[in-house]
Protein backbone atom coordinates (compact mmCIF):
# COMPACT_ATOMS: atom_id res chain seq x y z
CA UNK A 1 0.00 0.00 0.00
CA UNK A 2 1.57 3.53 -0.69
CA UNK A 3 2.36 5.58 2.35
CA UNK A 4 -0.58 8.42 1.78
CA UNK A 5 -3.21 4.86 1.29
CA UNK A 6 -1.16 4.22 4.76
CA UNK A 7 -1.62 7.07 6.38
CA UNK A 8 -5.38 7.52 5.21
CA UNK A 9 -6.43 3.80 6.91
CA UNK A 10 -3.96 4.50 9.92
CA UNK A 11 -6.12 7.64 10.56
CA UNK A 12 -9.65 6.07 9.66
CA UNK A 13 -8.75 2.76 12.17
CA UNK A 14 -8.35 6.00 14.89
CA UNK A 15 -11.38 7.47 14.45
CA UNK A 16 -13.42 4.58 14.58
CA UNK A 17 -11.24 3.62 17.77
CA UNK A 18 -11.37 7.52 19.57
CA UNK A 19 -15.28 7.34 17.95
CA UNK A 20 -16.46 4.21 20.13
CA UNK A 21 -15.56 6.12 23.56
CA UNK A 22 -18.19 8.59 25.04
CA UNK A 23 -17.03 12.55 25.45
CA UNK A 24 -16.33 12.69 29.24
CA UNK A 25 -18.92 15.79 30.45
CA UNK A 26 -16.65 18.04 33.05
CA UNK A 27 -19.01 20.46 35.24
CA UNK A 28 -17.90 23.84 36.17
CA UNK A 29 -16.80 22.93 39.53
CA UNK A 30 -14.58 20.13 38.77
CA UNK A 31 -13.12 22.62 36.20
CA UNK A 32 -13.03 24.95 39.66
CA UNK A 33 -11.34 22.02 41.48
CA UNK A 34 -8.42 21.13 39.31
CA UNK A 35 -7.14 24.59 38.41
CA UNK A 36 -6.82 25.37 41.96
CA UNK A 37 -4.61 23.11 42.02
CA UNK A 38 -3.82 22.03 39.01
CA UNK A 39 -1.06 19.72 37.44
CA UNK A 40 0.24 20.11 33.82
CA UNK A 41 0.68 16.28 33.94
CA UNK A 42 -2.56 15.11 34.69
CA UNK A 43 -3.72 17.59 32.47
CA UNK A 44 -2.37 16.38 29.58
CA UNK A 45 -2.87 12.66 30.24
CA UNK A 46 -6.53 13.55 30.12
CA UNK A 47 -6.61 15.86 27.29
CA UNK A 48 -4.69 13.46 24.84
CA UNK A 49 -7.47 10.97 24.85
CA UNK A 50 -10.13 13.55 25.54
CA UNK A 51 -9.64 15.43 22.71
CA UNK A 52 -9.25 13.07 20.12
CA UNK A 53 -12.36 11.31 21.50
CA UNK A 54 -14.57 14.72 21.40
CA UNK A 55 -13.02 15.16 17.53
CA UNK A 56 -13.73 11.79 16.35
CA UNK A 57 -17.72 11.82 17.51
CA UNK A 58 -17.99 14.77 15.70
CA UNK A 59 -15.43 14.45 13.15
CA UNK A 60 -17.85 10.51 12.35
CA UNK A 61 -21.00 12.85 12.00
CA UNK A 62 -19.35 15.00 9.56
CA UNK A 63 -19.15 12.16 7.19
CA UNK A 64 -22.72 11.64 7.64
CA UNK A 65 -24.14 14.74 6.56
CA UNK A 66 -26.52 15.06 3.05
CA UNK A 67 -23.58 14.04 0.17
CA UNK A 68 -24.80 17.74 -1.03
CA UNK A 69 -23.72 19.65 2.04
CA UNK A 70 -20.54 17.53 1.81
CA UNK A 71 -19.51 18.09 -0.96
CA UNK A 72 -19.28 21.78 -0.82
CA UNK A 73 -15.96 23.73 -0.88
CA UNK A 74 -15.76 25.41 2.60
CA UNK A 75 -17.49 22.40 4.31
CA UNK A 76 -14.73 19.80 2.52
CA UNK A 77 -11.86 22.73 4.01
CA UNK A 78 -13.56 22.11 7.80
CA UNK A 79 -13.08 18.78 7.22
CA UNK A 80 -9.59 19.14 6.67
CA UNK A 81 -8.87 21.16 9.68
CA UNK A 82 -10.25 18.60 11.55
CA UNK A 83 -8.46 15.57 10.25
CA UNK A 84 -5.29 17.69 10.57
CA UNK A 85 -6.00 18.66 13.69
CA UNK A 86 -6.69 14.77 15.22
CA UNK A 87 -3.82 13.69 13.50
CA UNK A 88 -1.46 15.77 15.07
CA UNK A 89 -3.41 15.50 18.58
CA UNK A 90 -2.89 11.37 18.49
CA UNK A 91 0.79 12.00 17.80
CA UNK A 92 0.90 12.15 21.24
CA UNK A 93 -0.24 8.93 22.09
CA UNK A 94 2.79 7.25 22.96
CA UNK A 95 4.67 10.26 24.27
CA UNK A 96 5.26 10.31 27.78
CA UNK A 97 4.75 13.38 29.80
CA UNK A 98 8.04 15.17 29.79
CA UNK A 99 8.98 19.03 30.03
CA UNK A 100 9.88 18.75 26.12
CA UNK A 101 6.60 17.25 25.40
CA UNK A 102 4.36 18.95 27.65
CA UNK A 103 5.84 22.34 26.04
CA UNK A 104 4.94 20.74 22.63
CA UNK A 105 1.54 19.56 23.39
CA UNK A 106 0.41 23.11 24.29
CA UNK A 107 1.83 25.03 21.66
CA UNK A 108 0.20 22.59 19.26
CA UNK A 109 -2.96 23.07 21.45
CA UNK A 110 -2.34 26.85 20.54
CA UNK A 111 -1.88 26.37 16.76
CA UNK A 112 -5.39 24.24 16.73
CA UNK A 113 -7.15 26.72 18.08
CA UNK A 114 -5.68 28.78 15.67
CA UNK A 115 -6.17 26.54 12.81
CA UNK A 116 -10.14 26.61 13.76
CA UNK A 117 -10.91 30.26 14.30
CA UNK A 118 -12.85 30.52 11.11
CA UNK A 119 -15.05 27.35 11.30
CA UNK A 120 -18.28 29.01 12.31
CA UNK A 121 -18.10 31.37 9.32
CA UNK A 122 -16.47 28.79 6.87
CA UNK A 123 -19.57 26.58 7.88
CA UNK A 124 -21.91 29.39 7.33
CA UNK A 125 -20.43 29.63 3.86
CA UNK A 126 -20.74 25.89 3.53
CA UNK A 127 -24.70 26.20 3.47
CA UNK A 128 -24.64 29.08 1.77
CA UNK A 129 -23.04 27.39 -1.32
CA UNK A 130 -25.17 24.60 -0.78
CA UNK A 131 -28.63 27.02 -0.77
CA UNK A 132 -27.24 28.76 -4.17
CA UNK A 133 -26.41 25.30 -5.80
CA UNK A 134 -29.25 22.95 -4.78
CA UNK A 135 -32.74 23.07 -3.29
CA UNK A 136 -32.82 22.22 0.28
CA UNK A 137 -35.77 20.41 0.93
CA UNK A 138 -37.68 20.32 4.66
CA UNK A 139 -35.45 16.95 5.52
CA UNK A 140 -32.11 18.24 4.51
CA UNK A 141 -32.90 21.28 6.49
CA UNK A 142 -33.61 19.72 9.99
CA UNK A 143 -30.76 17.14 9.13
CA UNK A 144 -28.18 20.63 9.23
CA UNK A 145 -30.29 22.21 12.11
CA UNK A 146 -29.59 19.11 14.18
CA UNK A 147 -26.02 19.13 12.74
CA UNK A 148 -24.61 22.69 13.43
CA UNK A 149 -26.58 22.55 17.11
CA UNK A 150 -24.61 19.57 17.80
CA UNK A 151 -21.50 20.55 15.51
CA UNK A 152 -21.05 24.30 17.32
CA UNK A 153 -21.78 22.57 20.87
CA UNK A 154 -18.72 20.22 20.50
CA UNK A 155 -16.64 23.07 19.33
CA UNK A 156 -17.68 25.24 21.92
CA UNK A 157 -16.26 21.94 24.48
CA UNK A 158 -13.40 21.51 22.67
CA UNK A 159 -12.23 25.66 22.82
CA UNK A 160 -13.01 24.93 26.20
CA UNK A 161 -10.51 22.42 27.16
CA UNK A 162 -7.84 23.99 25.27
CA UNK A 163 -8.31 27.41 27.04
CA UNK A 164 -8.61 25.91 29.92
CA UNK A 165 -4.91 24.06 29.34
CA UNK A 166 -3.16 27.07 27.56
CA UNK A 167 -4.38 29.46 30.15
CA UNK A 168 -2.95 27.49 33.23
CA UNK A 169 0.09 26.08 31.76
CA UNK A 170 0.55 28.24 28.90
CA UNK A 171 4.35 29.86 28.08
CA UNK A 172 2.74 33.22 28.35
CA UNK A 173 2.50 33.15 31.76
CA UNK A 174 6.56 33.15 32.09
CA UNK A 175 7.68 30.27 34.45
CA UNK A 176 6.19 26.76 34.28
CA UNK A 177 3.80 26.77 37.09
CA UNK A 178 0.28 26.11 37.27
CA UNK A 179 -1.37 29.62 38.41
CA UNK A 180 -4.98 30.91 38.65
CA UNK A 181 -4.39 33.47 35.73
CA UNK A 182 -6.21 36.65 36.14
CA UNK A 183 -5.62 38.84 33.46
CA UNK A 184 -7.01 42.13 35.02
CA UNK A 185 -8.55 41.29 38.00
CA UNK A 186 -6.34 40.77 40.68
CA UNK A 187 -5.40 37.14 39.82
CA UNK A 188 -8.49 35.23 40.59
CA UNK A 189 -9.62 33.96 36.81
CA UNK A 190 -8.92 30.32 36.86
CA UNK A 191 -8.29 29.49 33.15
CA UNK A 192 -11.12 31.01 31.53
CA UNK A 193 -13.21 30.62 34.16
CA UNK A 194 -14.20 33.45 36.60
CA UNK A 195 -15.36 32.26 40.43
CA UNK A 196 -16.43 35.75 41.20
CA UNK A 197 -18.03 36.44 37.67
CA UNK A 198 -20.02 40.25 38.42
CA UNK A 199 -23.37 39.50 35.91
CA UNK A 200 -24.28 42.83 36.43
CA UNK A 201 -20.02 44.12 35.22
CA UNK A 202 -20.84 41.79 31.69
CA UNK A 203 -24.40 43.52 31.38
CA UNK A 204 -23.01 46.78 31.01
CA UNK A 205 -19.80 45.71 29.44
CA UNK A 206 -22.20 44.28 27.00
CA UNK A 207 -24.25 47.62 26.95
CA UNK A 208 -21.63 49.42 25.95
CA UNK A 209 -20.53 48.09 23.00
CA UNK A 210 -24.13 47.45 21.76
CA UNK A 211 -24.70 50.91 22.15
CA UNK A 212 -21.74 52.15 20.32
CA UNK A 213 -22.90 50.23 17.71
CA UNK A 214 -26.15 51.71 17.73
CA UNK A 215 -24.91 55.00 18.05
CA UNK A 216 -23.58 55.18 14.78
CA UNK A 217 -25.78 53.35 13.35
CA UNK A 218 -28.87 55.31 14.09
CA UNK A 219 -27.15 58.49 16.08
CA UNK A 220 -29.04 57.54 18.95
CA UNK A 221 -29.67 54.06 21.04
CA UNK A 222 -32.11 53.31 24.32
CA UNK A 223 -30.48 53.64 27.89
CA UNK A 224 -30.51 50.73 30.22
CA UNK A 225 -32.19 49.89 32.81
CA UNK A 226 -30.70 47.51 34.74
CA UNK A 227 -32.88 45.60 38.24
CA UNK A 228 -32.19 43.46 40.81
CA UNK A 229 -35.12 40.93 41.65
CA UNK A 230 -37.64 43.72 39.70
CA UNK A 231 -35.37 46.85 41.68
CA UNK A 232 -32.88 49.19 40.56
CA UNK A 233 -29.74 48.30 41.62
CA UNK A 234 -26.30 48.65 41.04
CA UNK A 235 -24.59 46.29 42.95
CA UNK A 236 -22.96 43.22 41.93
CA UNK A 237 -24.25 39.70 41.07
CA UNK A 238 -21.29 37.41 41.58
CA UNK A 239 -21.41 33.72 39.95
CA UNK A 240 -18.91 30.78 38.55
CA UNK A 241 -18.99 31.14 35.03
CA UNK A 242 -16.91 31.70 31.89
CA UNK A 243 -17.29 36.05 31.47
CA UNK A 244 -16.51 35.70 27.28
CA UNK A 245 -19.45 33.19 27.23
CA UNK A 246 -22.30 35.24 28.99
CA UNK A 247 -20.71 38.71 27.52
CA UNK A 248 -20.82 36.98 23.69
CA UNK A 249 -25.06 36.27 24.65
CA UNK A 250 -25.60 39.49 26.16
CA UNK A 251 -24.07 41.40 23.82
CA UNK A 252 -25.75 39.50 20.51
CA UNK A 253 -28.91 39.90 22.67
CA UNK A 254 -28.71 43.67 23.45
CA UNK A 255 -27.70 44.35 19.30
CA UNK A 256 -31.22 42.57 18.66
CA UNK A 257 -33.62 44.40 21.53
CA UNK A 258 -31.87 47.54 20.13
CA UNK A 259 -32.26 47.03 16.63
CA UNK A 260 -35.71 46.41 17.75
CA UNK A 261 -36.18 49.40 19.89
CA UNK A 262 -35.22 52.01 16.82
CA UNK A 263 -36.47 50.44 13.76
CA UNK A 264 -39.87 51.15 15.79
CA UNK A 265 -39.40 53.95 17.67
CA UNK A 266 -38.39 57.15 15.65
CA UNK A 267 -37.72 59.36 18.96
CA UNK A 268 -37.62 58.57 22.37
CA UNK A 269 -36.36 55.28 22.19
CA UNK A 270 -38.10 53.58 25.56
CA UNK A 271 -35.10 51.83 27.92
CA UNK A 272 -34.37 48.15 27.54
CA UNK A 273 -34.70 46.68 30.99
CA UNK A 274 -32.53 43.67 32.44
CA UNK A 275 -33.76 42.11 35.63
CA UNK A 276 -31.28 39.94 37.61
CA UNK A 277 -32.50 37.84 39.37
CA UNK A 278 -30.46 35.40 41.59
CA UNK A 279 -32.33 31.44 42.44
CA UNK A 280 -31.54 27.81 44.22
CA UNK A 281 -31.65 26.57 41.23
CA UNK A 282 -30.96 29.48 38.20
CA UNK A 283 -29.64 32.60 37.68
CA UNK A 284 -31.81 34.24 35.73
CA UNK A 285 -31.18 37.36 33.21
CA UNK A 286 -34.18 38.66 31.59
CA UNK A 287 -33.88 41.72 29.06
CA UNK A 288 -37.11 43.09 28.13
CA UNK A 289 -37.41 45.86 24.99
CA UNK A 290 -40.54 47.61 23.87
CA UNK A 291 -39.22 47.03 20.15
CA UNK A 292 -42.54 46.29 18.86
CA UNK A 293 -42.09 42.29 18.83
CA UNK A 294 -42.16 39.33 16.77
CA UNK A 295 -44.84 36.94 16.17
CA UNK A 296 -44.15 33.11 17.22
CA UNK A 297 -43.78 32.64 13.34
CA UNK A 298 -40.88 34.66 13.54
CA UNK A 299 -39.67 33.97 16.58
CA UNK A 300 -38.53 29.88 16.21
CA UNK A 301 -36.80 30.91 12.69
CA UNK A 302 -34.58 33.43 14.36
CA UNK A 303 -32.74 29.88 15.73
CA UNK A 304 -32.54 28.62 12.00
CA UNK A 305 -28.92 28.54 10.76
CA UNK A 306 -31.02 27.54 7.48
CA UNK A 307 -33.12 31.23 7.73
CA UNK A 308 -29.93 33.62 8.97
CA UNK A 309 -27.64 32.13 6.25
CA UNK A 310 -27.21 35.41 3.26
CA UNK A 311 -24.78 36.60 2.02
CA UNK A 312 -22.26 38.41 4.43
CA UNK A 313 -23.12 42.46 4.03
CA UNK A 314 -19.13 43.48 2.74
CA UNK A 315 -16.66 44.60 5.30
CA UNK A 316 -15.80 48.17 3.51
CA UNK A 317 -19.51 49.40 4.18
CA UNK A 318 -19.31 48.80 7.53
CA UNK A 319 -20.90 52.21 8.55
CA UNK A 320 -24.28 50.63 6.87
CA UNK A 321 -23.81 47.24 8.70
CA UNK A 322 -27.04 46.97 10.03
CA UNK A 323 -26.90 46.11 13.97
CA UNK A 324 -28.17 42.77 14.17
CA UNK A 325 -26.96 41.59 10.82
CA UNK A 326 -27.12 38.18 9.10
CA UNK A 327 -25.41 35.46 11.51
CA UNK A 328 -25.54 32.77 13.78
CA UNK A 329 -25.55 35.04 16.70
CA UNK A 330 -28.66 33.88 18.77
CA UNK A 331 -28.49 29.82 17.77
CA UNK A 332 -25.25 30.23 19.02
CA UNK A 333 -25.68 32.24 21.87
CA UNK A 334 -28.52 29.87 22.63
CA UNK A 335 -25.63 26.77 22.48
CA UNK A 336 -23.48 29.06 24.96
CA UNK A 337 -26.33 29.17 27.51
CA UNK A 338 -27.04 25.12 27.02
CA UNK A 339 -23.27 24.02 27.06
CA UNK A 340 -23.18 24.02 30.88
CA UNK A 341 -26.69 23.07 31.09
CA UNK A 342 -28.30 26.68 30.95
CA UNK A 343 -30.47 27.98 28.07
CA UNK A 344 -32.24 31.08 26.57
CA UNK A 345 -35.48 31.63 25.11
CA UNK A 346 -37.41 33.93 23.62
CA UNK A 347 -40.78 35.03 24.49
CA UNK A 348 -42.27 38.08 22.29
CA UNK A 349 -45.14 39.85 21.97
CA UNK A 350 -46.00 40.65 18.24
CA UNK A 351 -47.27 44.83 18.78
CA UNK A 352 -45.22 45.32 22.18
CA UNK A 353 -41.70 43.82 22.34
CA UNK A 354 -39.67 41.09 23.08
CA UNK A 355 -38.46 39.44 26.39
CA UNK A 356 -34.89 37.27 25.97
CA UNK A 357 -34.20 35.12 29.39
CA UNK A 358 -30.71 33.64 29.77
CA UNK A 359 -30.53 30.81 32.36
CA UNK A 360 -27.72 29.73 34.02
CA UNK A 361 -27.33 27.15 36.63
CA UNK A 362 -26.64 28.66 39.61
CA UNK A 363 -24.86 25.12 41.22
CA UNK A 364 -21.25 24.58 40.00
CA UNK A 365 -21.58 20.98 40.60
CA UNK A 366 -25.09 21.19 38.13
CA UNK A 367 -23.46 23.02 35.72
CA UNK A 368 -22.23 20.11 33.50
CA UNK A 369 -20.94 20.12 30.32
CA UNK A 370 -23.96 19.49 27.55
CA UNK A 371 -21.67 17.24 24.81
CA UNK A 372 -23.41 15.73 21.79
CA UNK A 373 -22.44 11.85 21.59
CA UNK A 374 -22.16 10.25 18.59
CA UNK A 375 -24.15 6.94 18.15
CA UNK A 376 -26.93 5.25 16.68
CA UNK A 377 -29.68 7.33 17.39
CA UNK A 378 -28.10 10.23 16.29
CA UNK A 379 -27.03 8.34 13.23
CA UNK A 380 -30.82 8.00 12.34
CA UNK A 381 -31.21 11.95 12.18
CA UNK A 382 -28.59 11.92 9.43
CA UNK A 383 -30.06 8.94 7.13
CA UNK A 384 -33.65 8.02 8.53
CA UNK A 385 -33.52 3.81 8.28
CA UNK A 386 -35.30 3.06 4.96
C1 LIG B 1 -30.32 34.45 13.33
S1 LIG B 1 -29.31 35.64 13.94
O1 LIG B 1 -29.02 35.38 15.28
O2 LIG B 1 -28.19 35.83 13.11
N1 LIG B 1 -30.12 37.03 13.94
C2 LIG B 1 -31.28 37.09 14.84
C3 LIG B 1 -31.74 38.49 14.98
C4 LIG B 1 -32.01 39.12 13.63
O3 LIG B 1 -32.27 40.49 13.84
C5 LIG B 1 -33.43 40.80 14.48
C6 LIG B 1 -33.34 41.68 15.54
C7 LIG B 1 -34.48 42.07 16.20
C8 LIG B 1 -35.70 41.56 15.80
C9 LIG B 1 -36.90 41.94 16.55
C10 LIG B 1 -38.05 42.60 16.13
C11 LIG B 1 -38.38 43.10 14.79
O4 LIG B 1 -37.50 43.18 13.92
N2 LIG B 1 -39.66 43.41 14.59
C12 LIG B 1 -40.12 43.86 13.29
C13 LIG B 1 -40.29 42.66 12.35
C14 LIG B 1 -41.28 41.71 13.01
C15 LIG B 1 -41.53 40.52 12.10
C16 LIG B 1 -42.09 41.01 10.77
C17 LIG B 1 -42.38 39.74 9.96
O5 LIG B 1 -43.49 39.22 10.17
O6 LIG B 1 -41.47 39.26 9.26
C18 LIG B 1 -41.06 41.91 10.10
C19 LIG B 1 -40.81 43.12 11.02
N3 LIG B 1 -38.90 42.70 17.16
O7 LIG B 1 -38.35 42.14 18.23
C20 LIG B 1 -37.12 41.69 17.89
C21 LIG B 1 -36.19 41.04 18.82
C22 LIG B 1 -35.58 39.86 18.45
C23 LIG B 1 -34.70 39.26 19.34
CL1 LIG B 1 -33.90 37.77 18.91
C24 LIG B 1 -34.43 39.83 20.58
O8 LIG B 1 -33.56 39.22 21.40
C25 LIG B 1 -35.04 41.02 20.94
C26 LIG B 1 -35.94 41.63 20.06
O9 LIG B 1 -36.57 42.78 20.38
C27 LIG B 1 -35.81 40.66 14.76
C28 LIG B 1 -34.66 40.28 14.08
C29 LIG B 1 -30.77 39.06 12.75
C30 LIG B 1 -30.34 37.60 12.61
Amino acid sequence: MRLAGAIFSNVTKMLDFYSQFNPSPLSIKQFIDFGLNACERKSYLFLRKELPVRLANIMKEIALLPENLLRMPSVGMVNQWYEKSFEEIIQFEQMEPEPPVLTQFCERLAHIRNRHADVVQTMAQGVLELKESHEVDTGIENSIQYFLDRFYMSRISIRMLINQHTLLFGEQLGPKQASVNGIGNGGRHIGSLDPACDVAAVVRDAYENARFLCDRYYLASPELQLMQNGVPSKRPMPIVYVPSHLYHMLFELFKNAMRAVMECHESNPPPIQVNLVSGKEDVSVKMSDRGGGIPRSVTDLLFKYMYSTAPQPSKSDSDTVPLAGYGYGLPISRLYARYFHGDLALMSCEGYGTDAVIYLKALTNEANELLPVFNRTSTKFYRPVA
